[in-house]
């Protein structure tokens, strides 16, 4: 039976004397929406390319469906599909003629190559412009027909660098509709530097900086991770700071206005505090986990592994 549709294990890439990849390990076990996320230069192309068998690792494994990517590329490609952050379109061709190409290029059985293409342009909604000359499509539209590329062989992986690049507000919200749809029936790879892009579609996240893997988890984990330790109160009769400094677990007490305090505390205390304030009469009216922004985590997460792995 297989076991993982993507299996990474200890991998390294260095350009020149610079490793931009290091030692980075992960197991993809089912179809779903896993979001590569890290700043420019984090090192995700790099890792993309090297699964998608178009660079050759300085060291370690990848294996697609159980096949080892760098002893059979050929026979790997085949359940891999790939957009590469500069789409792969010869913008001479019209959508067909591109499409039959690409389906020749991944080897396709001649006989399948008709109803593939006619798939991919219902699926990706591009059938209306089979005649067109890429360069005369869109950003959106030749991003469409970039993603239609990758899943013309309808393989069990599909690798998206950075998708949504360059495109209007519209063009994002369609191809991210088109990505979801993917997601459903296969695994999809995606890279950003943009957190509300995996917000939006990323069911699973990875997060790279400096080469390295900082964090993996689901988006709630993502959330979560820097545990929230700050409490918006409002108070009806406002306690004295100093009562409220008394409590124990309560690290710091600053007031927000004659009725708002914020607590930091250092352990759960959200019971304690509404028992006191039955008990002393404050007449709590509002409290309020505050929660890291996604950016406030993003920043942090970069910020420990830089102090962890200096450059
Ligand atoms: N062909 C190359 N030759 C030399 N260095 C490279 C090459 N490609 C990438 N690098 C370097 O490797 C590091 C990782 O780059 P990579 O493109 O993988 O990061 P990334 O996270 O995809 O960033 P971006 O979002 O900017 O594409 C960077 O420091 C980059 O400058």
């Amino acid at each position: 039976m297989l076991e993982n549709i993507v299996k990474v294990e200890n991998l390294y890439h260095k350009y020149g004397k610079d490793w931009a990849v290091k030692d980075v390990s992960f197991e993809i076990k089912s179809r779903g929406i896993l979001g590569l996320l890290g700043s420019n230069g984090a090192g995700k192309s790099t890792t993309m390319n090297i699964l998608c068998g178009v660079l050759n690792q300085t060291e370690g494994q990848v294996w697609i469906n159980d096949i080892n990517v760098r002893q059979k590329p050929i026979e790997a490609r085949r359940y891999i599909g790939f957009l590469p952050q500069k789409a792969p379109l010869h913008l001479d061709l019209t959508v067909d003629e591109y499409l039959f190409h690409c389906a020749h290029l991944r080897l396709m059985q001649p006989k399948e190559i008709k109803s593939a293409v006619e798939r991919v342009k219902d699926y990706c909604d591009i059938g209306h412009h089979s005649q067109r000359l890429l360069r005369n499509l869109s950003g959106g539209y030749q991003q469409r027909v970039g993603i239609a590329q990758a899943i013309i062989h309808n393989p069990t992986l599909v690798v998206l660098d950075e998708p949504t690049n360059g495109l209007d507000p519209v063009q994002i919200a369609e191809v991210r509709k088109l990505i979801k749809e993917i997601g459903k029936d296969r695994a999809v790879i995606l890279s950003t530097h943009i957190l509300s892009e995996v917000q939006a579609i990323c069911d699973e996240i990875k997060m790279m900086e400096c080469g390295r893997l900082v964090f993996s988890g689901s988006l709630r984990e993502f959330n979560d991770y820097q545990k929230p330790d700050t409490l918006l109160m409002t108070f009806e009769t406002c306690p004295s700071l100093g009562e409220l400094n008394a409590i124990p677990g309560v690290t710091k007490v600053s007031p927000v206005d004659e009725r708002t305090i914020r607590l930091q505390y250092n352990k759960a205390i959200s019971e304690i505090l509404v028992k006191k304030s039955v008990e002393k009469g404050w007449r709590l009216k509002e409290i309020y986990i505050e929660k890291n922004s996604l950016d406030d985590i993003f920043a942090k997460l970069s910020q420990e592994n830089l102090q962890t792995n200096p450059v």
